[in-house]
């Protein structure tokens, strides 16, 4: 049930087959006797979109920092477009093209809304060594920085510190910033957490809206964002997948329904946290 990537290749002359955007291969993190992440095995094609869920404590979290670089595997290896990325320091993924946002916005309050994304977005400039130097340069970055803001919503705060914000606002700015850096992997980690309704729905639309070539690995306990972002979805349990498979068919499952939310009742998948 694991997505495989895609090929469109022609009977006379097979195309090699374009390697996964990310291969997790028998990954395992042992934090003393605990078993956080246990041998987890995940293909994703260029363009996915793939949740990770489960209950507290699961192994999400450290998944997708295993996959950032901010923690390292005890065993198994990461390789990002074929590449094999599992030594490689967490600034490099990052050029490489991994981003992420995180359960808490890591927003910079002093600084303006427009410059937290302009902040962001800075490393993966191609010039960026002599940038701040040449006006058309900088002026070039904001505007792409702009516009990431329009995607989220936040263009006509874009002067405002972003102290100022609101927390789904803060969530909405973190986001904006792990797109600066035109990313083929974004890592979310639980977008919708503490956020209202409405606020739910607009990240839905920015979600959506997201460029079909970015994979997006999304860990996220409301269930509704899960049903309609992800196609396939992987169940974590004590660390290991429980299934990996396509959304509506994981998440009807009694099993999961029992694993994630500890009975199989339908009510208790639509009522999940959030
Ligand atoms: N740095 C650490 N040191 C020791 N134990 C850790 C560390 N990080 C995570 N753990 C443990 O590893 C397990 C998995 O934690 P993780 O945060 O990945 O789960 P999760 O599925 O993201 O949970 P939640 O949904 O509550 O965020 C938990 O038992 C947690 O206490």
């Amino acid at each position: 049930m694991t997505p495989e990537p895609t090929t469109a290749a022609p009977a006379s002359a097979p195309a090699a087959t374009p390697p996964p955007v990310l291969d997790l291969t028998r990954l395992t993190r042992r934090y003393g006797t605990l078993t956080a992440v246990d041998d987890v095995s995940l293909r994703l094609p260029a363009g996915a979109r793939h949740a990770v869920i489960g209950p507290n404590g699961a192994g999400k979290t450290t998944l997708l920092n295993l996959i950032a670089g901010t923690d390292r595997p005890d065993h198994g290896t990461i390789a990002l477009d074929g590449a094999d990325i599992t030594r490689t320091a967490t600034a490099r993924r990052s050029r490489l093209g991994i981003a992420r946002s995180f359960q808490q916005p890591s927003v910079i309050a002093e600084l303006s809304v427009l410059d937290n994304v302009v902040l962001a977005g800075w490393p993966h400039h191609p010039k960026r060594r002599g940038a701040w130097r040449s006006p058309s340069r900088y002026r070039q970055h904001t505007e792409s920085a702009g516009r990431h803001l329009e995607t989220v919503g936040l263009a006509d705060l874009a002067r405002l510190p972003a102290s100022t914000l609101s927390h789904g606002q803060r969530r909405m700015l973190d986001l904006a910033a792990a797109l600066a850096g035109a990313p083929r992997l974004l890592l979310l980690d639980e977008p919708a957490a503490g956020l209202t309704d409405g606020d739910i729905g607009r990240l839905l639309g920015i979600l959506g809206g997201l460029p079909a070539s970015v994979a997006v690995v999304l860990v996220e306990h409301h269930v509704e964002v899960v049903a309609q972002t992800a196609s396939t979805v992987t169940v974590l349990a004590a660390g290991k997948v429980l299934v990996t498979g396509e959304t509506q068919e994981v998440l009807a499952h009694p099993e999961v329904r029992d694993a994630y939310h500890g009975t199989g009742s339908p009510a208790a998948v639509t009522d999940a946290k959030g």
